[in-house]
């Protein structure tokens, strides 16, 4: 299975047209690709607060439009990132889509732990309530967004529900990149799965980008690694890996569910 992470930069000087143009072009250059895979908020930028509401679109808006036939002219999986979803009965979504190579929209995933404590996404943003997984040829996918892969229990859920790939896209800042390499191999370790881990690069609301997209395997082993700048990661590797890691060495089997917490202090 080949894979193709886009980890594009996301910049003030560009105007939002300009990359959805600028992704959707990248896109197509991935013809041949199983899945292409692309980060959160590449439209508008993950800290870019103050945008957020003027850049809000429909589920099916703009980005929706471009990603779609871009999926469909280059015949892939994509993982379109994620942008800023206008819900007309409700709040503003961080929303992930994921086309089929038809074009056709596959899955929708709504961040469930949103960044910024009691500021920016935190509280401009409605939190997602339910787990996504997308069945492709060759693999399970489980969706997550930047800040969720702090949160392992996701993951496990992810897995519980069938994924064998975790997918996170993000728009991680180069501050914490050490949790970034670091959390992507511990969750692709503990779930015994690949993780495609795709981050933007450039800067954007004064927040440099950590980039160093990252692809592991279930062993935890290193795929392949961007660098700082915009780049296209592309891998290849093999899904039945998950299984048999599963099977060689079956932790997830050791499980000890329903823990209480200790009887007394
Ligand atoms: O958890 C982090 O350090 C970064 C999270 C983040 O930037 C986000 O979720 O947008």
């Amino acid at each position: 299975m080949r894979a193709s992470v886009i980890q594009i930069s996301v910049d003030e000087g560009e105007s939002v047209e300009s990359r959805r143009r600028r992704a959707a072009g990248l896109v197509r250059e991935q013809a041949g690709a199983d899945l292409v895979v692309l980060p959160e908020l590449w439209t508008t930028g993950a800290f870019a607060y103050d945008d957020f509401g003027r850049e809000a679109e429909p589920l099916e808006g703009p980005t929706y439009e471009a990603m779609a036939k871009a999926a469909s002219d280059a015949g892939v999986w994509l993982h379109a990132g994620s942008i800023v979803e206008r819900d007309p009965d409700g709040p503003l979504y961080n929303t992930s889509l994921v086309f089929s190579p038809s074009g056709d929209l596959a899955a929708a995933y709504r961040k469930i732990h949103r960044f910024g404590f009691d500021k920016g996404e935190a509280v401009l943003m409605g939190a997602g309530a339910e787990l996504v997984t997308v069945r492709l040829p060759q693999t399970t996918l489980g969706l997550s967004t930047c800040y969720d892969l702090r949160f392992p229990e996701l993951f496990r859920g992810l897995v519980d529900a069938g994924a064998e790939t975790l997918v996170v896209s993000a728009g991680w800042p180069e501050r914490r990149r050490a949790h970034w390499t670091l959390l992507a191999r511990a969750r692709a370790v503990e779930n015994q799965s690949f993780v495609v881990a795709c981050g933007t690069a450039g800067t954007h609301a004064g927040v440099p980008q950590a980039g160093h997209s990252i692809v592991i395997d279930p062993w935890g082993e290193v795929l392949a690694e961007a660098g700082a700048g915009e780049e296209v990661l592309t891998v290849e590797f093999d899904p039945d890996k998950v299984a048999a890691t599963r099977e060689q060495f079956p932790a997830l089997k050791d499980r000890m569910l329903g823990l209480q917490p200790p009887l007394r202090p």
